[in-house]
């Protein structure tokens, strides 16, 4: 059995479908994929293994689910801090910001700073929108992700990763790869690259729309929004 992947053009397409046919807002799609990230960071690092976290978060939607997992990690007892270098004017990210500023999480400008001061990372910088090669600050951002030797949960994809081919051939992402990535919705092909442990959130998906793009999506098990699973797309 091989595993089923989403690619970029249809994983922009789904997530189009279901905010019409699925009648979702984006405000929910990413508050219960931000909610799926953090019940990954819990299974991989739980708190008695340090409570700082380090939340990257890029500029689009990827940067977004980063913002609310960091909320969520912030009410499980978690101390996450946010590096957000590129912050969007578009309403919904303020909120998510303010939201965090309320419960004092801090942010911070200085990565190479935060990074020696934290027990976990979540790469939320770029997910199946990004295309090479990275613009500025981000290649030092990722450089540092390469080679630091604190663990690293991405968001939908190893941020610089190719959605289809995985890492770039050279340069910063060339050699980077996180122990822990949670596909939102359905795996995407960058996935036959990734060797560390993999899990699939973003518990919304339709039996009509998951027929529609051909997945075969393994289910998710009671209360649970992530489920582990192995090279050919089986639960774990
Ligand atoms: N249904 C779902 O699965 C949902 C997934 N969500 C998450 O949304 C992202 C995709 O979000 P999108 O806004 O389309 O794009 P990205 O966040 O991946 O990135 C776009 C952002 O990045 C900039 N950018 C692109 N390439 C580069 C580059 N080479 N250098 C610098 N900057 C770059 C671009 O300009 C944009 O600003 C998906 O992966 C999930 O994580 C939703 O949250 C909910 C539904
Ligand atoms: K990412």
């Amino acid at each position: 059995m091989a595993l089923k992947t989403l690619s970029a053009a249809n994983a922009a397409a789904l997530d189009k479908d279901l905010m019409s046919i699925g009648a979702f807002s984006i405000d929910q799609l990413m508050e219960l994929a931000g909610l799926s990230v953090s019940q990954a960071v819990y299974h991989v690092h739980p708190p008695s293994r340090g409570r700082r976290i380090l939340v990257a978060c890029g500029p689009g939607n990827n940067g977004g689910d980063g913002l609310v997992a960091a909320r969520h990690l912030w009410h499980y007892g978690y101390k996450p801090t946010i590096y957000y270098p590129k912050q969007s004017k578009n309403e919904l990210y303020q909120r998510l910001s303010t939201q965090l500023k309320d419960l004092n999480v801090p942010f911070t400008n200085d990565f190479p700073a935060s990074l020696k001061e934290t027990d976990h990372i979540v790469d939320a910088i770029f997910g199946f929108s990004f295309s090479g090669p990275l613009r500025d600050p981000f290649p030092a951002v990722i450089s540092a992700l390469e080679s630091t030797t604190i663990p690293v949960t991405s968001v939908d994809a190893p941020s610089s990763w190719d959605i289809e081919n995985g890492p770039p051939k050279e340069g910063p992402g060339a050699k980077f790869m996180p122990p822990f990535l949670i596909s939102l919705t359905a795996p995407k092909p960058l996935v036959k690259l990734f060797e560390g442990r993999h899990f699939l959130g973003g518990r919304f998906v339709s039996p009509g729309i998951a027929e529609k793009y051909n997945l075969d999506l393994p289910e998710y098990e009671g209360l649970d929004q992530v489920v582990e699973i192995g090279k050919n797309g089986q639960k774990l």
